[in-house]
């Protein structure tokens, strides 16, 4: 049943519950024919025609969970007794140090790691954001390319950058920054080696000058150049501290959306990450500019950073998505449990009855796939992308629900049992296809303990 020829035709029959992200009745299921969705069917109908047969009747459907911001890296410096209990600034600077010590192996280990994690909470594209290139790890962004494959995901890899230490006033430390022509001249590589814009793509590189303390004016206005260029995106922390509104005005004279706007950013190929601190007036810009915005909501308040005003930044024409934000600020790679910790997190700002469960999958599906740029996944209709994610409900969180959609978020899934990409069963009965867990997590945690003792 599970291993399905590219040409057969699936039908994902008769779910538990189904969200869809659209308006036809999809009770019936899906039918699922080489790596796309090509028959939606309605309640109590059977497909035109279908050769294999998944039944899904104990299963809740959604689209496959896409996550917008990340630093796959971080899960090596988790719960790091050093950088523990602080506020962004603080936090920052205790973990450069120790990040500044990363090897390729490490990396690999921990792109594979943070993939795997989000498959199985559902996942099934996701956005890093890179932004670490000590001597030794100038291919850091091939080796995640690498590492995607292997796991299967589509991925978007941001090349990151830092070019502001702290002898012009920047926030990290000199050894961990680049030069710009450094910078400029890998990002173009990169876009040409890997770039896929084509519809299904399973990998897309954007360029991601970290943040406005890390980075100089230049290396954005040469970054918004190159991506205009290539027609890539651009991704950025933005507006995610007082702290980092503060260093603004005082190395700009400009507010986060002033400074922006004076980079060339103001438009529909960015995505921020964060995207908290703005007034009633900047929202109404970054919707006009149809800026992305990427709420993570754990991160925000595990760093005591605020909360993202995600309804009035979708009411004024934001694309919003959910990510989990590095694993040094979470510290978990779940995107379900993400989605769950959204809606909570907007009901404290919004009130209960303004934040729905569908608004919060809703956000981490097609508002993910419109912060990504993407139209072929995040909704589950004819022709767009066969990316599934399957959970059922058996675990002692959820007896005695009664909506199994709402059951999803508000019981806690944490895993899901099926995952399908582009067509491919990744996960099947909750087991990752091809990876050994126990070794995974053994040879992760080795490159962790090797990374955290280089700065003991
Ligand atoms: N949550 C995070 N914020 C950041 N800003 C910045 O410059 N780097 C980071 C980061 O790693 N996480």
């Amino acid at each position: 049943m599970n291993s399905i020829t590219a040409s057969a035709r699936l039908w994902i029959a008769n779910p538990l519950a189904i969200h869809t992200n659209a308006d036809e009745d999809a009770r019936g299921g899906l039918v699922i024919q080489s790596g796309k969705i090509v028959e939606v069917v309605a309640a109590g109908q059977q497909p035109i025609h279908f050769d294999q047969q998944f039944d899904a009747s104990r299963h809740v459907l959604i689209p496959g969970l896409i996550n917008t911001h990340h630093h796959f890296y971080q899960t090596l410096t988790r719960a790091l007794p050093a950088a523990l209990n602080k506020e962004l600034f603080p936090w920052l600077q205790t973990l450069y140090p120790v990040w500044a010590g990363l090897e390729p192996d490490m990396l690999h280990q921990a792109t594979r790691l943070a993939l795997t994690e989000l498959l199985l909470s559902g996942c099934t594209a996701a956005a890093d954001h890179h932004y670490l290139f000590p001597q030794t790890l100038t291919d850091a962004i091939d080796i995640q390319a690498d590492a995607a494959r292997e796991v299967g995901l589509r991925v978007t890899l941001t090349r990151g950058s830092m070019s502001l230490g702290q002898d012009d006033g920047g926030l990290p430390p000199q050894h961990v920054v680049q030069s710009e022509a450094t910078i400029l001249a890998d990002s173009e590589r990169l876009i040409s080696r890997y770039h896929d814009a084509s519809e299904g793509s399973m990998v897309q590189v954007a360029l991601a000058p970290c943040s406005p303390f890390s980075v100089t004016r230049d290396i954005m206005l040469a970054s918004a150049e190159l991506a205009a260029k290539h027609q890539v995106r651009l991704h950025t922390h933005l507006a995610e501290t007082l702290d980092e509104e503060a260093f603004c005005q005082k190395m700009f004279g400009l507010r986060t959306v002033d400074y922006l706007d004076s980079v060339n950013w103001l438009h529909n190929r960015t995505w921020l990450a964060h995207g908290i601190h703005f007034d009633a007036n900047e929202i109404l810009r970054l919707g006009a500019a149809g800026v992305g915005i990427c709420h993570c909501p754990t991160s925000n308040m595990m760093l005591a950073s605020g909360i993202c005003p995600v309804k009035d930044l979708e009411a004024a024409g934001s694309p919003v998505g959910i990510g989990v934000d590095g694993s040094a600020s979470n510290d978990c790679s779940n995107l379900i449990q993400e989605t769950r910790q959204a809606m909570y997190l907007q009901r404290l700002k919004y009130g209960s009855s303004s934040v729905t469960h569908q608004d919060a999958l809703r956000w981490a599906t097609q508002g993910s796939a419109r912060v990504l740029g993407r139209d072929d996944i995040g909704t589950l209709a004819v022709g767009k992308q066969a990316d599934l994610a399957l959970f059922n409900l058996d675990e002692l969180r959820f007896s005695g629900s009664h909506d199994p959609l709402a059951a999803l978020l508000l019981c806690g899934a944490h895993q899901a049992d099926y995952v399908m990409v582009a067509g491919h069963w990744k996960v099947e009965k909750g087991e990752v296809a091809g990876v050994d867990i126990g070794a995974l997590r053994n040879s992760h945690q080795q490159a962790a303990n090797r990374l955290a003792a280089k700065t003991n």
